[in-house]
């Protein structure tokens, strides 16, 4: 029988703060099932069927967006457009960032969650953009329910910050956050593109040159009971695009056409998606795709989020030369990028999608 509720939480100072990482609850022997705080029920009429060939995302091939001929060049924005506007989710291959490169940064965010307890707590604060969080779940001290998942997020840009444990941790991470940040320019630039405006565009607009990047690695643990939790809930991610990496096991899936849709990217391929700021600024043209991580009974499950945004002080607005070319009035208002992660953080988010606070 799983012991009580309170078995996971530790008095401190008298209050009760502390919750116990997920890698702690999931390794105790006591919990063959899920905890009740943890309990999370899916509707099974929503879950797609993950062999229709329908479901799968499609794949954008970098190194023709990048160095093709014209043409080439042309087809891809053109692919790169539908992907947005019918998905909000594609998969980009041939994008040169080494394979070695996103296992040795999964490994060291691998060695950073098996760190001790005690190693891992002077990265526990709870304030939004420090430059450096571990936790578990999401937020502790208002969710409803728990999540199955730990969490460490660096801050990599416009200042870069690092870990100086694990050994490796920071010279790899430093690799890598540069990498993928190349890539995300590459592929903004594609999105001004195909929305038939200059390359730059949408860099310019966002302050691009001192957009956030946030490096968020996700370590999902075995779970006894995986249909009854949850390792991340339905969200949309807050930024312009994210791109992710993960171990050898899935659990992502997106909501495709009111279905949960299982993402079964290539090896060594970038998953990426829109966030909130692309769907204010292309006046939702482009969609912030709902997705969440769904758990597994056999394996740890690491994913490393990548959310790039606009400047903290940069607030998006509909792009005007779009809405004058479609004829529409803007459907946003606009917040600075900062003021739109702490509403995303905070209580108001379970109350409605964000950007629908921003709605006109
Ligand atoms: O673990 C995953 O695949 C999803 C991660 C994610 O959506 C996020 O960190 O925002
Ligand atoms: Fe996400």
């Amino acid at each position: 029988m799983a012991p009580a509720v309170t078995s996971l939480t530790e008095a401190s100072n008298g209050h009760e703060t502390e919750v116990a990482s997920i890698k702690r609850v999931a390794g105790s022997a006591a919990f063959s099932s899920v905890p009740s705080e943890y309990t999370y029920t899916k509707n099974p009429n929503e879950q797609g069927d993950a062999n229709d060939p329908e479901h799968s995302i499609p794949t954008i091939d970098f190194a023709l967006l990048t160095s093709g001929s014209p043409d080439q060049r042309v087809k891809v924005i053109e692919e790169l457009g539908r992907a947005c506007e019918e998905w909000g989710f594609f998969q980009v291959t041939n994008h040169g960032v080494p394979e070695s490169l996103m296992k040795s940064m999964i490994d060291a965010c691998h060695r950073f969650f098996d760190l001790p307890e005690e190693e891992k707590k002077e990265f526990q604060t709870k304030k939004l953009l420090d430059p450096i969080r571990c936790g578990t779940s999401a937020n502790v001290a208002i969710e409803k329910f728990r999540l199955w998942r730990d969490f460490l997020k660096v801050i990599a840009h416009p200042e870069f910050n690092s870990l100086y444990k694990p050994a490796g941790y920071s010279e790899v991470s430093l690799e890598f956050s540069k990498k993928t940040r190349e890539v995300a320019t590459e592929i903004l630039k594609g999105i001004s593109e195909s929305l038939g405006l200059e390359a730059d565009y949408i860099a310019k607009a966002m302050n691009w040159d001192r957009g956030l990047q946030i490096l968020a690695a996700n370590y999902y643990p075995a779970c006894p009971q995986p249909d009854k939790a949850i390792g991340l809930p339905p969200h949309t991610d807050h930024g312009l695009v994210t791109l992710l990496i993960q171990n050898e096991m899935g659990g992502l899936e997106v909501k495709h056409k009111d279905q949960w849709v299982l993402v079964n990217a290539a090896p060594g391929a970038f998953i990426v998606n829109i966030g909130d700021q692309m769907q204010i600024l292309t006046n939702d043209k482009y969609k912030s795709i709902w997705h969440r991580a769904v758990v597994n009974n056999k394996a740890t499950r690491i994913s490393i989020a990548v959310p790039h945004g606009p400047s903290l002080d940069t607030p998006a607005l509909p792009i005007p030369e779009l809405l004058k070319r479609e004829g529409q009035a803007p459907k946003y208002v606009g917040m600075t990028y900062e003021k739109f992660m702490e509403l995303q953080a905070g209580p108001a988010a379970y109350v409605k999608p964000c950007l629908d606070y921003l709605r006109i």
